[in-house]
């Protein structure tokens, strides 16, 4: 089925919800009636939106990334606007590299008050996989390492970076990292394979 504009619209709209019912029911501290209660919106919720459904998430087109680093800085690309389980991203292009802010928050905490180190690695497989894509490439992750410098801390912003290293046939190897108030505290190194296909 074709998405219009407005079906997309909503179907986003639905997604940012759905992330704000999700935070709310991880940190909720209300009385156990009404927790019950909530439960049974929630249901009754997760049954009428069931009711048609396809059998994965709605993909965005693959072009997407790359269309919008033609159309510069000004204009990023939404990373997990259709998924509410992604940390939504707006990752803005800039000549070979991609910059993306963030301030996560405590769905996302690993160690107390810090960001979880698998969320980490994907955001950082996230910033150098989207680049890649945005330079019209067909690629997946063949390994990806990670250096974990510092803490990194929740409700704060973080920028985050990444830029093409090498590119030696079908090898494309991209860096990227997290900071935190100008420090970096984590640092990624991905090598991508493009693949045939679509
Ligand atoms: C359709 C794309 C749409 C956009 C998707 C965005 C993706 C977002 C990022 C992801 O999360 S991707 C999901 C996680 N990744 C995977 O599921 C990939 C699983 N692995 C594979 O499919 C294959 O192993 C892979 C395509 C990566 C490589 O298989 P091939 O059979 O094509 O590789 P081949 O054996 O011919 O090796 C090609 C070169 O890459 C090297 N290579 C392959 N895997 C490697 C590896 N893991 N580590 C280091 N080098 C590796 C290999 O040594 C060789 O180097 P040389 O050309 O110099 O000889």
């Amino acid at each position: 089925m074709d998405i219009t504009p407005e079906r997309q619209q909503a179907a986003n709209d639905l997604v940012a919800a759905t992330r704000e019912v999700m935070l709310a029911a991880s940190v909720t501290d209300m009385d156990l009636d009404e927790m019950r209660a909530a439960e049974r919106v929630l249901t009754e919720v997760a049954r009428m939106l069931g009711k048609r459904a396809r059998p994965r998430v709605v993909r965005a087109p693959f072009d997407g990334p790359a269309t919008a680093r033609s159309a510069g800085p000004d204009h990023p690309w939404p990373l997990f606007a259709y998924n509410p389980l992604g940390i939504p991203l707006q990752i803005h292009f800039d000549g070979d590299g991609a910059t993306a802010r963030l301030t996560p928050d405590a769905l996302y905490e690993g160690p107390p008050d810090l960001l979880h180190g698998g969320f980490s690695a994907g955001l950082m497989d996230c910033m150098l996989g989207v680049l890649i894509q945005a330079q019209g490439r067909r690629a997946v992750t063949a390994s990806l390492d990670l250096s974990y410098l510092r803490p990194t801390p929740l409700d704060q912003p973080l920028d985050l970076r990444s830029r093409i290293a090498e590119i030696s046939g079908r090898k494309i190897t991209a860096e990227g990292w997290i900071e935190h108030e100008g420090r970096r505290t984590v640092e990624a190194r991905g090598l991508f394979i493009e693949i045939d296909g679509t």
